[in-house]
């Protein structure tokens, strides 16, 4: 008799995200900016998240990555639910599991390029000694070696956001999120932020971007159209066709 075979459970999807509502209230009208989002995202996928300025892309990026709080819905990563998190919970998820990238690089202007690559992995509890071998390789492998002791300030644009890249990979995180990463960059800078995605895409690097660089979206191999605070359009870039037409529908891909 052979052995029963077990049963292989499916690894759960790296971000899942249900009934994301966020509403932000400022000095003027409630901005309805994310009105109820389904997504799930698995492993090695490259999600880019296109649409019009103020359709709440950098909101729902903010949401996945707990900078912002949903007024309601859900959210897991790898399997485990993040309704609960205090800040510190989420600070401590952030620096293991999600790297980001920002638009204006958001590096720490008076610690040099090697200090703020080391940071996040010497926070994470890293040794010294390992974190600054990961930021040599990383530094070397962005064609920054020899900027290790510049400033942020003496560095172009470009640069800038290949440190800051650095920084949110310092750790290995599974997910990274990028908010407009080339959105200060001039065409070339674009160029390199475009090459560098797509390498550590194709190394394994799970990637959901926001972007309106209709460029920079076609890197990815799953484009979302976001409008209105809504999932208007999801489609992969391989010819297939739209999984998904409507609005609030549960994403279940590549399951
Ligand atoms: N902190 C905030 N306080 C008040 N309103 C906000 C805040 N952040 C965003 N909004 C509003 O929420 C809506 C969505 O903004 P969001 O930045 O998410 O859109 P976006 O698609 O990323 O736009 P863009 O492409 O221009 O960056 C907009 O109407 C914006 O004005």
């Amino acid at each position: 008799m052979t052995p029963a075979s077990p049963h292989r459970i499916p690894p759960a999807p790296l971000l899942r995200a249900q009934g994301l509502v966020k509403t932000h209230h400022g000095a003027g009208a409630p901005a309805h900016a994310v009105r109820g989002v389904d997504l799930t995202v698995h492993r090695g996928e490259f999600v880019a998240v296109t649409g019009p300025s103020g359709a709440g892309k950098s909101t729902l990026l903010h949401l996945l990555g707990g900078l912002q709080r949903p007024d309601s819905g859900s959210l897991w990563l790898d399997g485990a639910p993040t309704d609960a998190y205090t800040e510190a919970r989420w600070a401590v998820a952030r620096r293991k599991h999600i790297g980001i990238v920002f638009q204006f690089f958001n590096l720490v202007s008076n610690l040099s390029v090697a200090d703020n690559v080391e940071l996040p992995a010497l926070l994470a509890g890293t040794t010294p000694k390992r974190a600054r071998a990961e930021r040599e390789a990383l530094l070397a492998e962005l064609g920054l070696a020899g900027k290790e002791r510049s400033m942020p300030g003496e560095l172009s644009g470009g640069e800038q956001q290949r440190v800051a890249l650095a920084r949110a990979l310092v750790n290995h995180p599974p997910l990274l999120l990028a908010d407009e990463p080339a959105g200060s960059l001039d065409s070339k800078g674009t160029r390199e932020v475009m090459r560098l995605l797509t390498g550590f895409h194709q190394r394994g690097q799970t990637i959901v971007l926001v972007t309106h660089d209709a460029r920079l979206a076609s890197a990815a191999d799953r484009v979302i159209s976001f409008f209105d605070g809504r999932i208007a359009d999801d489609a992969e870039l391989t010819g297939a066709p739209a999984r998904h037409a409507g609005i609030s529908a549960v994403l279940e891909l590549k399951g």
